[in-house]
Order: structure tokens, then C-alpha cells, then sequence
């Protein structure tokens, strides 16, 4: 008889065991497909990560962004792809924090890059992400232009974690030329810093137009699409090479909401030639401790750029991917000169807006 109820107990626990691993599965299952639907929260992605898994899942939605880009003449992709490259070949490493650390909190970025595109955002997020206190997301989140309509929460939860103390930053070039982004950043808060890196506007179109030339080699040539019409010379200002480096009237939409003491201009041009000046710039303006300088930087003659020097016990590449530091293509003089003599009055108007001649004349 006791063996007969041992064995009945015995029969009971094992369907009983049965059914709880079923359920089991069940919940994992529902939350391995939440998770690759990108609803998953406490598993944040990268939004590189992100967009790819979206891409399988929705692969007609990431064909219309792949086709808008090259519409608009911009790869956001390559951008992405050296951050990749970046993470892979341990640049994170002066970051005394891991990427994947689960320590602090997810903070709305108190700074942003808002731009310029082909300015040398790219180096300045890489060269600030060496200090200590500077938590930054790699990829560009293009939040307040495109994915607007996912909400406050879905960008914070983009942001790495962050300590009392740090700043979290992001950087997306395109945000300058948003017309709704600076009510959109206003909103999140009217507190964030912005800093924009402005290079010539003449060398920043011929990059742009690299940059498109790049992915698309059958591309017409430069002075074809820089002229509304070739034979009165008058400048396509329909074109976003040439559209983008009007900087005062991207800056007027900005100081509609931002009082210009929020802002900081960084030369794209002393970026390269004195990246230590211009970093001194930056910490000072964020209210960090001048950490990154002079001994973190050599000029690397191969590149043509100032790279980061490599951190002890390792022997990784400190220098920015073949996207960045293109050869740009030969224009013609006059063109050249053309498009110089269109962009001086805006120029000039720039200047007086920031306070700051930043010598393209
Ligand atoms: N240190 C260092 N290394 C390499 N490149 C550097 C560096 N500093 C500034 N630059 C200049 O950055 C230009 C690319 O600008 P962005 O990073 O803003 O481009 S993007 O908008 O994110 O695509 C890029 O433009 P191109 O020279 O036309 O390729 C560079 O001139």
C-alpha cells in the first residue's frame, strides 16, 4: 500500500514536472520573439543591432530606407559601419567603462552632435569618448529626424548607462538641417547642449558628393549638379551638397529655441590640424576636467589625420575607416571659385551670428 502511493505521488510529480516545463518553454519562446521584435527592454540593443534585426523582419521597410538615403544623397549606413569597425578593433578601450556594463542608469543625452555632415563629427564623438566621464552612443540614433514617432523612451533606452558625473552624448549630423528638431530637442530638454562642427562649406559639399560618388560611381559630376544652370552660373540650392552649407539659415531655425550660449562651434578644419586645442574647447564647454590632450594624439602621415595614439597593450588601429579622409575628386577651379563666391554673404552672416570667423574666405 505505501509502495502503491509512492508510486502514484511519484506518477503525479512527473506529469506535474511535464506540464511546468511546457509552460516553461512557452515563456521563453513569447519572450525570445518579444525580444527580436525589438520590444524587449531589458535587453537594449544598439540601435546598428536593431535596425538590422528590423531589416530581416520588415526587409521591404529596410529597402525604403536604403532607397531614401540614397535619394537624399546620405549613407548613414557607413557611419554605422565605422562605428562597428571601431567597436570591433577595441578603440573603446580608453573608455575606462565596457560597452556592455550594467552599471548607472540610461540617461536622455544632456549634449548632442546635431552636425554638420562631412564636418568631422565622427572623429570628435571618437576623440571625446576617450574621456572618462563622456558615455556616448556609437551609431547615429537619428531620433528627433527619423524615428521620431518611437518615442522618448525607445531613444533613452539607445543611450549607454551612465555614472553621477558623466555625460551622455549622441551624435547625428542631420539633426542641424532638421527644421523640426530643434522643438523636438526643446522638448526633451531645454537644457542640451549643442555642438556643431562646421568645415568650409565648399570642401564640405565636395566631401558630401564623395561620399555619394562612393556608393553610386555612375553619379553625374560635380559642376553638373552644383549649377541650376551652367551657363548663368546660378547655384542649385535644391541640391543638399550645397543646401546643408548654408549654416546661418540652418542656425536661425536653432536659435529660434536655443540661446546661442548653448552652443559650441567646432572647427572642422582645426579638428584636424590641432585636435588638442579644439578638444580643450569642447571639455570646457561640457564642464569636463581637460583630460583628453596633446599626449593622446599623433599625426598619422599615411592617413593625413590625427589618429589616436594607440593605449598601453594594445596594437590596434587608432585612426578613423577609409569612409573618413577620402580622396576628394578634382573640380574645376572656376567651379570652385563659383560656389565660393555663392556661399561668402552666408558666410559672412555666420560669422556674425556665432562671433567667430572661422577664415573660409
Ligand atoms: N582624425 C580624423 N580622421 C579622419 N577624418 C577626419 C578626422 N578629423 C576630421 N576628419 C574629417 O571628417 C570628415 C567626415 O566627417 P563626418 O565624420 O562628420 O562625416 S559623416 O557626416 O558622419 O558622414 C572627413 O571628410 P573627408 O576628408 O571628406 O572624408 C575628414 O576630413
Amino acid at each position: 500500500m505505501g509502495c502503491w502511493t509512492t508510486s502514484l505521488d511519484f506518477g503525479h510529480l512527473k506529469a506535474h514536472s511535464k506540464v511546468s516545463v511546457f509552460f516553461t518553454m512557452i515563456l521563453v519562446f513569447t519572450y525570445l520573439f518579444y525580444c527580436l521584435t525589438g520590444c524587449c527592454e531589458s535587453i537594449p540593443s544598439p540601435l546598428y543591432v536593431h535596425q538590422s534585426f528590423r531589416s530581416k523582419l520588415f526587409p521591404k521597410e529596410g529597402k525604403k530606407l536604403q532607397a531614401d538615403a540614397r535619394v537624399n544623397g546620405s549613407f548613414p549606413d557607413q557611419d554605422a559601419e565605422e562605428e562597428t569597425r571601431l567597436r570591433g578593433s577595441g578603440y573603446d578601450i580608453y573608455n575606462n567603462l565596457s560597452v556592455s556594463n550594467n552599471f548607472g542608469t540610461k540617461e536622455f543625452p544632456q549634449a548632442i552632435i546635431i552636425g554638420v555632415k562631412k564636418g568631422g563629427t565622427r572623429a570628435l564623438l571618437e576623440f571625446l569618448r576617450v574621456h572618462p566621464d563622456v558615455r556616448a552612443v556609437g551609431a547615429e540614433p537619428h531620433f528627433f529626424d527619423r524615428f521620431y514617432d518611437k518615442g522618448l523612451q525607445w531613444y533613452r533606452n539607445l543611450m549607454p548607462r551612465s555614472l553621477d558625473g558623466q555625460i551622455t552624448m549622441e551624435k547625428t549630423p542631420s539633426y542641424f538641417i532638421t527644421h523640426e528638431a530643434p522643438a523636438r530637442v526643446f522638448s526633451m530638454s531645454r537644457g542640451t547642449k549643442l555642438i556643431v562642427v562646421v568645415r568650409d562649406p565648399v570642401t564640405r559639399a565636395v566631401s558630401d558628393y564623395t561620399q555619394t560618388l562612393s556608393k553610386n560611381p555612375g553619379l553625374p559630376s560635380f559642376q553638373s549638379l552644383v549649377f541650376k544652370n551652367s551657363s548663368t552660373g546660378l547655384i542649385d540650392t535644391s541640391w543638399s551638397a550645397v543646401r546643408i552649407g548654408i549654416y546661418a539659415k540652418h542656425l536661425e531655425n536653432w536659435l529660434r529655441y536655443f540661446p546661442l550660449a548653448q552652443f559650441l562651434f567646432v572647427s572642422g578644419e582645426r579638428l584636424v590640424t590641432d585636435p588638442a586645442g579644439e578638444m580643450g574647447r569642447v571639455q570646457d564647454f561640457l564642464g569636463l576636467k581637460r583630460v583628453v590632450s596633446n599626449k593622446h594624439f599623433y599625426f598619422n602621415q599615411t592617413k593625413g589625420f590625427p589618429c589616436l595614439k594607440k593605449p598601453e597593450g594594445s596594437s590596434r588601429p587608432r585612426c578613423l575607416g577609409k569612409s573618413k579622409g577620402r580622396a576628394h575628386p578634382q573640380i574645376p577651379p572656376d567651379v570652385l571659385h563659383r560656389l565660393r563666391d555663392f556661399y561668402r554673404p552666408f558666410n559672412m552672416k555666420f560669422y556674425q551670428m556665432t562671433g567667430h570667423d572661422f577664415g573660409w574666405d
